[in-house]
């Protein structure tokens, strides 16, 4: 049985549809990648999921229950977001103690050891750390809990490179040995595409794809050649991007569902495009880019 499961899920501000008659399900046990350009709905769609907003129509089922409102959903689910809310007066190792208290699964042996690990000290208190450092006790806070549902929304905000990489680093191997159910929103997938079994890409709050990373680093191709056959090449492709690269010469992505060798037979250069830049692509508002603007 799916863990979530959303039937025309909408989401309206003021007249604004910020989650626009989503439909999808989400399996146990997997990793999930939401993806979208900013106000594409994420949060919005990830904050319904826990209860911590109200749907404005359509259905949302977490654990087989309407969140909002839900003791079990929210005993089961964690959001890891730069807006969570610790009480200010108590010091890391209190909020490790008020984590192991209200999470069943909470491994305490396995945050102590990632607090030692990123250099906390037990009596500082949250609002004394840096931004990177408050993101990285979140996170801690998160893995710890193994919640069956564990949501982290753009959680590597203002981490360092290094620490990003641990960050991904860990999570696969505890979830690995602690399989549940993870989403992560994030406008990094180039670095963690590598940890996603699943990518749920979402624009102006409607899905657009919800597929497999596999499938995704499969869903298009960069061809390059001369501008007049690739003209005619491109007839009856479905064309993500267009441009002319250099005079004469023509470069597209398009969607992969031709054989590659009647175009390499042509003259074009078949190259991958990667899930990232599919991913742009396919919610790019038009053809052009910043460039233009500065035309
Ligand atoms: N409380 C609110 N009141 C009014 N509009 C809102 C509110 N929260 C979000 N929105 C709007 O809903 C849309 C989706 O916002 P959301 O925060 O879900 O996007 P996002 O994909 O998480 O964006 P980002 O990547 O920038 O964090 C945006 O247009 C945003 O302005």
């Amino acid at each position: 049985m799916n863990v979530i499961e959303t039937t025309g899920l909408t989401k309206t501000y003021k007249g604004l549809n910020a989650v626009d008659e989503l439909t999808l399900q989400i399996k146990p046990e997997t990793i999930t990648g939401v993806i979208g350009r900013n106000g594409a709905g994420k949060t919005t769609l990830l904050k319904m999921l826990v209860g911590f907003l109200k749907e404005t129509s359509g259905e949302v089922k977490v654990f087989s229950e309407r969140p909002f409102n839900s003791l079990n959903v929210s005993a089961n689910s964690i959001v890891i977001d730069d807006q969570m809310v610790f009480p200010d007066s108590l010091t890391l190792e209190e909020l490790l103690k008020e984590g192991e208290r209200f999470y069943d699964g909470w491994d305490m042996t396995f945050a102590r050891k990632l607090f030692e690990y990123f250099s906390f000290r037990p009596h500082q208190l949250l609002k004394q750390l840096s931004k990177g450092k408050k993101t990285t006790f979140n996170v801690l806070f998160g893995l710890a809990s193994r919640c069956a549902l564990t949501i982290f929304d753009e959680p590597t905000t203002g981490m360092d490179a290094a620490v990003r990489k641990d960050f991904y680093r860990v999570l696969l191997k505890d979830y690995l040995a602690h399989p549940r159910t993870i989403i992560i929103s994030s406008h990094y997938l180039d670095e963690m595409e590598h940890i996603l079994e699943d990518v749920l890409l979402i624009d102006e709050g409607q899905k657009v794809m919800h597929k497999p990373i596999d499938d995704l680093k499969e869903y298009a191709v960069s061809l390059t050649g001369p501008a007049a056959v690739m003209e005619q090449w491109l007839y009856d492709k479905t064309v993500l991007a267009r441009k002319l690269s250099a005079p004469g010469t023509m470069q597209a992505v398009v969607k992969n569902d031709f054989p590659m060798e009647h175009a390499e037979k042509m003259g074009i250069h078949v190259a991958p495009v990667a899930p990232a830049d599919v991913c742009i692509y396919l919610t790019a508002k038009s053809e052009g880019g910043i460039d233009d603007v500065l035309e």
